[in-house]
């Protein structure tokens, strides 16, 4: 296993375990440094959103490094604003226009929300229907929206993105997804910073001369999950892709699991859904 190891998708297509969130990078927080900077660590997988307002930066960056289409792999992800049929191919068709790109290897509904849920649904159907799209994945779907949605879906979403981190574990709803076939992929992987001071984690780092955020993707890792930790400092884009040569021990994960206090650094996706969408983003 390194950084290049792909998951299988349901669907047929591979992607990258590992990749670069790019929440908040912008061309004023060095995007272009950043992804060069992925790049020549390993990483193959670039997570980008409409919401992110980046979508240009992040094509303009794939772009200089001049490679190969098919040797990378870019999600992104329909915002609330741009659901429903019509607004979801539109919306689509100007991501692919600021990527600078024919297809997205996975498109993804950003939230899920009541109003539009099926009508978006069949977009993204038909958009990968079109070739305009490899996979199709959701986000921020629990349980019951999944359940919801194969009552009327031709294809089941291949990856769901949930936050995830020690201390939003969400065991109940990874079994499931893996009893789907669908890939869990972690938002804050690193709890946006907020789990790398708990003194397990501090000890378990010491041990294997790790840092706390490389122990916690290396936990990630144990449980099969995709990871897109993000940063605008190159330094610790290297230092996250740099957790290939240890592993964790049975108790080392039981013990980072037992830090579970369901804390959650976003909104309940059952409340963004009844709500239906405007989710007060920062
Ligand atoms: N689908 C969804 O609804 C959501 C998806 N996402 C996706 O998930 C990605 C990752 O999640 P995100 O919210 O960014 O949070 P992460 O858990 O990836 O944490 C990022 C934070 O941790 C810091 N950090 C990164 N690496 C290290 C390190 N080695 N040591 C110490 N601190 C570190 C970063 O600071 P700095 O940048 O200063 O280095 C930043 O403050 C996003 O970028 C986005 O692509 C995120 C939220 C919601
Ligand atoms: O980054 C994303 O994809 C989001 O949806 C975030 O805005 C998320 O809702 C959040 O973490 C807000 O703080």
């Amino acid at each position: 296993m390194d950084i290049t190891t792909k998951l299988q998708l349901a669907d047929g297509y591979q992607m990258p375990q590992q990749g670069l969130g790019l929440y908040k990078v912008t061309d004023q927080d060095n995007l272009t440094e950043v992804v060069k900077t992925a790049w020549d660590t390993g990483y193959r997988l670039f997570d980008t959103a409409q919401m992110y307002q980046n979508e240009a930066e992040v094509g303009n960056a794939l772009q200089e490094l001049g490679v190969s289409r098919e040797d990378y792999f870019v999600t992104t992800k329909v915002a609330e604003s741009n659901q429903g049929y019509d607004a979801t191919l539109a919306s689509v068709e100007q991501s692919l226009k600021d990527l600078q790109m024919d297809y997205v290897d996975l498109l993804m509904v950003h939230w899920p929300l009541h109003e539009q849920f099926f009508d978006t649904w069949r977009a993204f159907e038909r958009l990968q229907a079109e070739g305009l799209v490899k996979s199709l994945g959701t986000s921020n779907f629990g349980m019951i929206h999944l359940q919801y949605l194969a009552t009327q879906a031709n294809e089941m979403p291949v990856v769901n993105q949930i936050e995830n981190h020690p201390h939003l574990v969400q065991p109940e709803l990874r079994d499931f997804l893996r009893e789907n076939n669908i890939v869990t992929q972690a938002w804050a992987p690193l709890g946006r910073g907020s789990v790398l001071e708990e003194p397990v984690i501090v000890e378990i780092a010491k041990k294997y001369h790790k840092s706390p955020a490389q122990v916690v993707l290396r936990w990630h890792l144990a449980n099969g999950t995709s990871i897109i930790p993000k940063s605008v400092h190159p330094q610790r884009v290297i230092e996250n892709g740099d957790i290939y040569d240890f592993s964790l021990t049975i108790d080392e994960i039981i013990a980072i699991d037992q830090l579970n206090n369901f804390t959650r650094i976003s909104q309940e996706p059952e409340q963004v859904y009844e709500r239906g969408g405007q989710y007060p983003h920062h």
